[in-house]
């Protein structure tokens, strides 16, 4: 039997638009993502655990798991008998890569039970493609550092999907998910088709300014480049509350604070321990809308999807 965990991710990081993601895991050592099981059976089948299992599609083909096994299978050329497992731990919806996490799970743990067919490069590229399915448009921003770990840089060229910028260690991530579901695709439908000139050369000053501030450890430049003039602005509008909570984390002593992928979670960075438990307290007062909502102080993640068992 092999088991596989891949973590929470935060897609964009605020100034890199489908191109930065960041993997992120709890201080207290929970484990925040989802966990695919494969063990040697005579037919195929899919089992559904965990938290947030009652959000998933009842149509068992409709999982991505599903679709995850049948895709592996195609691109190995043979059909490969197994008994899998999800255990869902990320809400859906929640802009902390939930599909990404059931994605590399699932292709990690196949590819381990089958004796490393594929390569990484090859996993990233099925990872991806699956992504699109669900969200409308192939980005690697969730599977890439889910798989790999860190802070991660769509490349897309030379062969070459995605490569590790170093971030800060001193770094708190504050993720906070309100407990309501928003989808990618829609979340990415009300974006605007074109954007003005002054602002394609903004993006490429934030962007470019934030990469080089990391390669050259300038935390206070990182930080005052995560700007997102892509998504932002325009999200805003599906996330109750998403305005005021930025601003009480800010005042409360975070250093940036922006949407983690298409929402509703926000993640929020401090560089240290007391910032990130008083930004806490108030986007656990001000931001969670119910029950299923959130707020873990993580750090990045630099290990990615890992054997459990
Ligand atoms: N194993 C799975 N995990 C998550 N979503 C799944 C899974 N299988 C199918 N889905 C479907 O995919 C859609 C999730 O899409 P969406 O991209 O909006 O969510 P997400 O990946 O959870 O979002 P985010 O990346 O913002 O966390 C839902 O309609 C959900 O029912
Ligand atoms: N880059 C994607 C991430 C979705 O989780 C988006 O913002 O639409």
């Amino acid at each position: 039997m092999v088991k596989i965990y891949a973590p929470a991710s935060i897609g964009n990081v605020s100034v890199g638009f489908d191109v930065l993601g960041a993997a992120v895991s709890p201080i207290d050592g929970s484990l925040l993502g989802d966990c695919v099981s494969v063990e040697e059976a005579e037919t195929f089948s899919l089992t559904t655990l965990g938290r947030f299992v009652s959000k998933l599609p009842s149509d068992p083909e409709q999982n991505i798991v599903y679709q995850c096994w049948e895709l592996f299978c195609e691109t190995v050329g043979r059909t490969i008998p197994v008994a899998m497992t999800l255990e869902k731990n990320m809400p859906v919806g929640s802009g902390l890569g939930s599909s990404a996490c059931s994605v590399v799970a699932a292709l990690v743990a196949m590819n381990e039970f089958a004796g490393h067919p594929l390569t990484e490069h090859q996993l990233l590229l099925l990872m991806g493609e699956l992504e699109g399915r669900i969200s409308g448009s192939v980005h690697y921003d969730n599977v890439a550092p889910c798989y790999l770990g860190g802070l991660q840089l769509m490349l897309e060229e030379q062969g070459i999907i995605s490569q590790s910028v170093p971030a800060f260690d001193e770094w708190y991530w504050v993720m906070a998910y309100p407990g309501i579901k928003v989808s990618t695709a829609e979340a990415r439908a009300i974006l605007p088709a074109h954007y003005a000139k002054a602002d394609i050369v903004r993006h490429g000053r934030l962007l470019g300014g934030f990469i080089h501030a990391c390669h050259s450890r300038q935390a206070k430049l990182a930080i005052a480049m995560m700007q997102d003039i892509v998504a932002e602005p325009y999200r805003t509008q599906l996330l109750p509350g998403f305005a005021q909570a930025r601003e009480r984390s800010l005042a409360a002593g975070a250093l940036a604070c922006g949407i983690s992928g298409s929402g509703p979670t926000l993640f929020a960075i401090c560089d240290t321990l007391s910032a990130a438990e008083q930004v806490k307290e108030q986007l656990v007062n001000h931001y969670l809308q119910n029950d299923e909502g959130f707020v873990h102080i993580c750090r990045l993640d630099t290990t990615g999807a890992r054997k459990l068992g």
